[in-house]
């Protein structure tokens, strides 16, 4: 799959393992920033990436902060984009499940590497349930 990755100086240092499971596990990974943890600005390069996945240059997005919240927040302006702040394991398998999320938010100041790859490993083994949750996915966005 093709995957954009962003985050800010808070996520930054997370991002790479977010990349490096990303590319072990044979996914094509664009990594649209920050390139080092110099402090900037989450809605940036939440922005750039959720503009990606939107337009379809991506088929799924990362985005990383220290809370999660200002890239989730962000990312979700942006029309076509479900962004899901997966605090923990079963809550980015749900993200997949209930609201077939195309973007996933990790709150960097609050998980750690393993977290995240147990995340990553669920968000992309789990499988969108439909029925119900497909109704429910459609009135997000009339
Ligand atoms: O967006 C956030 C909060 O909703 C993120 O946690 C940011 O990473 C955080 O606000 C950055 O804070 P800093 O004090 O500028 O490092």
């Amino acid at each position: 799959m093709r995957i954009a990755i962003g985050s800010d100086h808070a996520g930054y240092e997370l991002k790479k393992t977010v990349k490096s499971w990303l590319e072990d596990h044979g996914h094509e990974v664009n990594d649209m920033g920050p390139y080092s943890d110099e402090s900037v600005d989450y809605p940036d390069y939440a922005r750039k990436v959720a503009q990606a996945v939107a337009d379809g240059e991506y088929q799924q997005g990362v985005l990383l902060c220290g809370s999660g919240i200002g890239v989730s927040v962000s990312a979700n302006k942006i029309r076509g984009i479900r962004a899901a702040l997966a605090f923990n394991p079963e809550i980015a398998s749900l993200a997949r499940q209930h609201n077939n999320a195309n973007i996933i938010c990790f709150p960097a100041r609050f998980t750690d590497a393993d977290t995240i790859k147990t995340s990553l490993g669920n968000w992309f083994s789990a499988e969108f349930e439909g029925g119900r949750h497909e109704r429910r996915v459609q009135k997000i966005e009339p």
